[in-house]
């Protein structure tokens, strides 16, 4: 689903991500952990077109997508989650999910004024697709609810929400299971597996090992901006390669 091949990006000379590779395959959940500063999320920008390779190539569903915009990478089928945006926080969240797509004939005002039926139309798929998309988190009681009160967790579950309204084929997360209480962790592991039940494919960057080693098939472990290990899980938890990255020591 995902390759990537010998990836360089510098800042100003420091390489944050350094000749680094690795695959992701299609319907898998894959985590992307390691080190503070070890170029996890650079590499995710890479991925999603926000950031410019320097060297290497990337390829999705075999295409390569090198340099590709962001949305020209979305619109082959890669999303990924942001945090709220400020403005959107004073929007409920069923407006969170249903300012999602883009390209909608309502928004060229020429559309609006005269093809009324098929806007509405798509007014209509949208908000089903919405609603959908609140069933599916099981976050069908917050659909009225202004995004700006929502708990941590939920605003994570929002924000997956968002990503998911785009209909991805891969979906890159973001440390989903930061500042988020245990029960809605539980959530969030539950819904990422569920996604894998219907196909999709899922890379996330996180911190917390329990999430990890409790949903990932393979575990990619990233740093100094190299690939420096994968695995399994519980070959990953065992391997002194990243006890010794984590600790910054040898061990025996
Ligand atoms: N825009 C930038 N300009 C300069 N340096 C950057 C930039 N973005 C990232 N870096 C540097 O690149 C390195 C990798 O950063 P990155 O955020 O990708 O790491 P990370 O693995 O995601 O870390 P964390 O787990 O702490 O989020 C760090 O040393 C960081 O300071």
């Amino acid at each position: 689903m995902l390759k990537v091949k010998s990836v360089v990006k510098e800042f100003s000379g420091f390489r944050a991500v350094d000749e680094c590779s690795f695959e992701v395959e299609k319907n898998t959940i894959t985590g992307l952990i390691g080190p503070n500063g070890a170029g996890k999320t650079t590499m995710f920008n890479l991925i999603a077109g926000s950031l410019k390779l320097d060297q290497g190539e990337v390829y999705f569903s075999e295409q390569k997508v090198n340099n590709f915009a962001p949305h020209q990478i979305a619109r082959l089928g890669l999303a990924r989650t942001f945090q709220i945006p400020k403005t959107l926080r004073k929007m409920t969240v069923l407006e969170n999910l249903m300012l999602v797509p883009s390209g909608q004939s309502g928004e060229n005002i020429w559309n609006s004024w005269f093809r009324g039926a098929k806007v509405e139309n798509e007014e209509k798929v949208n908000a089903a697709k919405a609603y959908e998309t609140l069933e599916f988190l099981e976050m069908e009681h917050l659909a009225d609810e202004m995004a700006v009160n929502l708990s941590g967790g939920q605003k994570k579950l929002l924000e997956l929400g968002r990503a998911l309204m785009a209909e991805p084929e891969l979906i890159l997360l973001d440390e989903p299971g930061a500042g988020v209480n245990p029960t809605l962790l539980n959530k969030i592991a539950e819904n990422i597996l569920k996604l894998k039940e219907r196909g999709k494919t899922i890379l996330l960057i996180e911190h917390n090992m329990d999430l990890i080693m409790n949903i990932c098939d393979r575990v990619i472990v990233m740093n100094d901006g190299k690939h420096l290990v994968e695995g399994t899980p519980a070959e990953i938890k065992t391997n002194p390669q990243v006890l010794e990255a984590y600790l910054g020591e040898k061990t025996a």
